[in-house]
């Protein structure tokens, strides 16, 4: 006789419950009779996607997880559109809002969450709508197309990721924020800051500090206001101040709830044959808000269910990452230092990078990323493993190689049990990536994204994937690891330049369109690279897109930590007169400069100058550019060489400023570093430079690719030379070959790494190739200009530095 199946009711057709489904038909497929009740009018989709949705990086139909089709398939009932409002746990059944009644022996609720509306006046109004369905997506993108001005209202996640949305359907919009810095969850106020600048060069304005007080408009929104008596105009209110779990059918029917559904680690409730997963449920006393941890909890329901021997959940450590193209934010576990712990820190500003891990008990215990988050999957299984980190801090902060006691990342991913979660966004296992590479033949990120969605949603697990990707398919994967140069595009830098130079692209714009880019604005990375291409590339005809370079190179000085800036004058060779240091004295002087510092690379730093006077300074200092914050060359270190010394063999500092005379203003990938000794014993430590000269008698050793910055380097000998003509042609033409070939952002060092001394040697060996090549850096740098005596000298250019005016009207 044929077993009658026990009857599994879900109510709610969302991410974690149907998670759940899925895995129990595969653990125990002919258990149940499944029905499947959900309130919303579509099949089981990825509401982590929306924000992509409006961000414009997928479809509706590209989101959706499980298709009518699915359903039917895996003979599941489906009942969408109804909402549950009764539950009798005596007869064991619910009952929906269309009439539907349905019987179970098991009952899961996975509700979710409802978005918290401020309870302000007015909130009723058309116009203002949370972010947290297709629902509210396709609100938004109607919106946009008759109305212009948004406000968002919480600088969370989920508000800053719709403010991106939004700007992308064309408004104009204010994040209004209760705190003094963005996502305070998850970010410390150095990172919080950097964001707020990076989301300020997308166009997002910002209202910090502001406390909402009414919505205000007739029968739509016209505006919001605050209890400073200041008001926003808004045609769109979206409120992201939070979530609540969904508790309310789980109260009305006496089941135990708190903040949420009460469950233990069985997501048992408090009423037999009634389980509760996802954001609705409460564990430990913690509600979740993302989805790995919501995939590991139904993992162990469908266990449960399937009758199979299981732990139970003991609760998760969660990380973010923030789905805004361009902005790299990762932060994971305790980033807020609990008393105890300690941190390390680690800032670049040109590069607008920033790292902090929290380490207690000799233990990671949370990190935060900016900038630059490869190392953040990598930091959360530390974090999750538990393991000791004494004597690797530095290297899990700087994100060098782990070495010692700890397994290599290889290892690791070897280690991981198959159902381990390799893509929380999307639920996918290192098994499912493991058969996509070796029984579906995947070759490519992009290939098991397409299989598998593994990386399709935030991209914080790509390196993990990647990892998996070569652990399974070795070298032969090696080219289809390679991926774009950012999220707008899936093309690399060596495809870019081809393309742009096959087709004669002029400008960003035309190069986003013919190349397709994913994001019609771009990013902070591709915005950047492209610039710096188009300019290489054409150096006559090319104009320089300002907006699209770094914040530092827009003003011609280094941004510090409280906002100011550094001027930084050129100072030849590092050989200064009276008059000059008199001059310089006197300008510090006169605008207040509240430090003068001498800098590593020989000059002088006036550091804590105003943006305003940034123009002004430079009049009167009337001395070019010293480009100290610039992807161009930077210095050329010297000593004193035979001038002065007694082991002198050449003249160090004439070499020294010609050299730098001769480069000077040259955009290059990446700041470029140079310096001459005047013998072996190198002084001026040329053997660290992107281009060391070290006098010997009779003759110049040339040394390439040196760095003496996060990741020290030692040069490797290009060639020696016995001439100072030689050395400059030598120089001219490695330059050139180097910003001819290196990715946007690579230092010399890491080229070098990359494509070896061999082949630059390779291309600088015959006479012919290296004047080809000093004839286009020639070219180049005829046609550069300073950009600080330019912008003296235009009015037009100066009003950039003026101060900003409040955005805000005040209600009188
Ligand atoms: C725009 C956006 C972006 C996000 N991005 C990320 C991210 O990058 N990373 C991340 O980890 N998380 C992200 N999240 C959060 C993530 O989407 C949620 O954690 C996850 O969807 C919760 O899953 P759930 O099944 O518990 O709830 P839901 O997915 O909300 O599903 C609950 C379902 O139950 C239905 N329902 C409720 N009550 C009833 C009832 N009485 N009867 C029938 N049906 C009912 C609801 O209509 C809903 O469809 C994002 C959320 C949003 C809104
Ligand atoms: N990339 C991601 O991982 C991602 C993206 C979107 C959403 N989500 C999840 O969705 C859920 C909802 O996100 P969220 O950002 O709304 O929640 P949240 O609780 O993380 O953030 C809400 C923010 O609103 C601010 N806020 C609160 N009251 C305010 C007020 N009156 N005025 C201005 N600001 C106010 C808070 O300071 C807080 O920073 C969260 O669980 C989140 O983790 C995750
Ligand atoms: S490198 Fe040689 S020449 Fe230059 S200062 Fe040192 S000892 Fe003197
Ligand atoms: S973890 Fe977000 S896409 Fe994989």
């Amino acid at each position: 006789m044929k077993k009658t199946k026990r009857k599994l009711v879900l109510v709610g057709n969302g991410m974690a419950g149907v998670r759940a489904i899925e895995h129990l038909i595969k653990l125990a497929p002919e258990a149940y009779e499944i029905t499947i009740i959900g309130a919303e009018p579509h099949p089981n989709y990825n509401r982590i996607m929306l924000s992509s949705v409006l961000a414009g990086g997928a479809s509706l139909k590209e989101i959706v997880i499980n298709d009518w089709e699915w359903y039917k398939d895996n003979g599941i009932r489906l009942l969408a559109g109804h909402r549950v409002t009764q539950i009798d746990a005596n007869r064991k059944r619910v009952v929906s809002d269309q009439g539907a009644t349905v019987d179970y022996d098991e009952l899961i609720l996975a509700t979710g969450s409802n978005p918290f509306m401020l309870p302000l006046p007015g909130a009723d109004k058309e116009g203002v709508i949370a972010f947290r369905d297709i629902k509210d997506c396709e609100t938004m993108v109607d919106t946009s197309k008759k109305y212009k001005k948004a406000v968002v209202i919480g600088g969370g996640l989920l508000g800053l990721e719709a403010a991106r949305g939004l700007l992308h359907l064309g408004m104009d919009v204010s994040v209004v924020h209760i705190n003094p810095y963005l996502m305070e969850r998850q970010l410390d106020e150095t990172a919080a800051k950097m964001l707020q600048k990076e989301l300020e060069q997308q166009g997002m304005k910002f209202l910090l500090r502001k406390n909402s007080g009414a919505i205000l408009g007739k029968k739509r929104v016209r505006a919001l206001s605050f209890t400073d008596g200041t008001e926003a105009e808004a045609d769109l209110i979206v409120m992201a101040v939070g979530i609540r779990p969904n508790v309310e059918l789980a109260k009305s029917s006496g089941i135990e709830i708190n903040r949420g559904i009460v469950v233990n680690d069985w997501l048992e409730t408090s009423v037999e044959r009634i389980y509760a997963v996802g954001e609705c449920a409460e564990h430990r006393g913690i509600a979740y808000g993302l989805v790995a941890p919501l995939y590991e909890q139904g993992s162990v329901l469908a266990k449960k269910l399937a009758g199979l021997e299981t732990t139970g959940y003991a609760g998760s450590v969660t990380s973010t990452k923030l789905k805004v193209s361009g902005v790299d934010v990762f932060s994971a576990g305790r980033y807020d230092e609990p008393e105890g712990s300690r941190s390390l820190r680690y800032q670049d500003e040109v590069d607008g990078v920033y790292k902090k891990i929290v380490i207690q008990n000799d233990k990671l215990i949370g990190a935060v990323l900016f900038g630059d988050t490869n190392d953040g999957a990598k930091l959360f299984s530390i974090i999750k493993s538990g393991e000791s980190v004494v004597g690797r801090e530095k290297e899990l902060l700087l994100g060098m190689a782990v070495s010692g006691q700890s397994a290599s990342p290889e290892a690791r991913l070897k280690e991981m049990a198959d159902e381990e979660i390799i893509c929380g966004c999307n639920g996918v296992s290192k098994g499912t990536i493991a058969d996509a590479v070796l029984a579906k033949g995947c070759m490519s990120v992009g290939e098991i994204k397409a299989c598998t969605k593994a990386s399709g949603s935030c991209g914080g697990c790509k390196p993990l994937v990647e990892g998996l990707l070569k652990l399974y398919a070795g070298d032969e994967a090696g080219v289809g690891v390679k991926e774009g140069i950012c999220g707008c595009t899936p093309l690399g830098r060596d495809e870019i330049v081809a393309e742009i130079k096959r087709m004669r692209l002029k400008s960003i714009k035309e190069v986003m369109n013919v190349l397709e880019w994913r994001n019609s604005e771009g990013c902070s990375k591709c915005r950047p690279s492209l610039n710096y291409y188009l300019g290489m590339l054409f150096p006559e005809e090319y104009v320089d897109e300002n907006e699209s370079r770094i914040t530092n190179e827009r003003y011609h000085a280094n941004i510090q930590k409280d906002g100011t800036y550094s001027v930084v004058p050129r100072i030849y060779g590092g050989v200064t007169s009276p008059a000059e240091l008199k001059k310089i004295a006197e300008v510090a002087e006169k605008f207040d400069v509240p430090m003068v510092k001498f800098t590593g690379g020989q000059r002088l730093d006036l550091l804590g100058v105003k943006k305003e006077d940034l123009p002004k300074m430079w009049e009167e200092l009337d001395m070019p550019s010293g480009h100290a914050y610039g992807k161009t060359l930077r210095t050329v270190k010297t000593c004193v060489g035979n001038t002065f010394c007694r082991f002198g063999t050449q003249d160090a500092i004439g070499m020294g400023i010609r050299l730098e005379k001769a480069f000077e203003r040259l955009n290059t990938p990446a700041k470029v570093k140079l310096a001459v000794s005047g013998c072996p014993r190198n002084c001026a430590e040329a053997t660290i430079k992107d281009f060391g000269v070290v006098a010997i008698d009779g003759g110049w050793e040339l040394h390439v690719g040196g760095n003496g910055g996060v990741q020290v380097r030692a040069t490797e000998l290009l060639c020696v030379v016995k001439t100072e003509d030689e050395v400059v042609e030598w120089a001219s033409a490695y330059l050139q070959y180097y910003r001819e070939n290196a990715q946007w952002n690579e230092r010399t060092s890491t080229w070098i790494e990359r494509v070896g001394l061999e082949e630059i040697k390779n291309a600088l060996e015959k006479p012919e190739d290296r004047l080809a090549l000093v004839e286009r850096i020639q070219k180049t740098l005829s046609l550069t200009t300073d950009p600080w005596k330019q912008i003296v000298e235009n009015d037009h250019l100066r009003k950039n530095f003026e101060p900003l005016t409040e955005a805000l009207t005040i209600n009188s």
